[in-house]
């Protein structure tokens, strides 16, 4: 009888657990959007006096109501070139991904004027018109092709959306992301969105978090939460 009533009492009482992995290059604003998110959801000063990170943070969040009661694990890690190779000993065990962009260093996220041949720009053109596209689509199609990523939930975070130079995220949307799709099997296969953020002000911050909630929610069958 006591086992029984424990039980009960820890089935009623436990809360689904996500783990969400934020990804992106370096100087993305992974880490920035870590800290705006635990400030967003507990009371705390967000720390956005960022270094690169060497390794990974991780912090657990608690979403308040009107939100569904569950838990956020959050994994950020380096986005260093160096760091990359670690990524996919996290697929695995997430429930969704985070792929965030930095939308001023990106030119103008075209990816079809990468391959125009009619253009021969050299080394340091392509820097001042392109930005790190090129770098942005091999890595964001990397993920989509790793066996481990199959059928998780992707959200494409435009970020930097407060600064002047910035490219639209209705640019980002047409002119990469859903190009790298189209050029990927794992693209069609999982659900996606792109949105506009700013990690630094908070803006767009509670929308990303919320279509992540529904998502690992429609997506559990598949890739179950862990019971806290
Ligand atoms: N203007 C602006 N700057 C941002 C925003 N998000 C991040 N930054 C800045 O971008 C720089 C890099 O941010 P980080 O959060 O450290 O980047 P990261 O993706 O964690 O980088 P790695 O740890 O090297 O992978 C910092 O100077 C941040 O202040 C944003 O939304 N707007
Ligand atoms: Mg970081």
């Amino acid at each position: 009888m006591y086992h029984l009533l424990k039980g009960l009492y820890l089935y009623a009482t436990s809360k689904e657990e996500y783990s969400i992995l934020l990804l992106g290059l370096d100087n993305a604003g992974k880490t920035t959007l870590l800290e705006r998110i635990k400030s967003t959801y507990t009371p705390s000063q967000p720390n956005l006096k960022t270094v690169p990170t060497v390794g990974q943070n991780v912090s657990t969040v608690a979403l308040p109501p009107p939100n569904p009661p569950i838990y956020l694990k959050i994994w950020d890690v380096g986005g260093q070139h160096s760091l990359r190779g670690l990524w996919q000993s996290y697929y695995t065990s997430c429930h969704a991904i985070v792929f965030v962009i930095d939308s001023t260093d990106i030119g103008d996220a075209d990816i079809a004027s990468l391959s125009d041949p009619s253009s021969n720009p050299s080394p340091a053109q392509v820097d001042e018109q392109y930005g790190r596209l090129e770098e942005c689509r091999a890595v964001l199609e990397n993920i989509l092709q790793h066996s481990d990523t199959e059928g998780v939930p992707l959200l494409v975070l435009a970020n930097k959306q407060d600064r002047e130079d910035c490219v639209e995220v209705v640019r980002i949307k047409e002119g990469l992301v859903r190009k790298v799709f189209e050029g990927s099997k794992g693209g069609s296969v999982r659900d996606s969105r792109v949105l506009p953020c700013s990690a630094l002000t908070g803006t767009g911050v509670e929308e990303a978090v919320e279509w992540l909630c529904s998502r690992v929610r429609w997506n559990k069958e598949a890739r179950p939460p862990v019971m806290r």
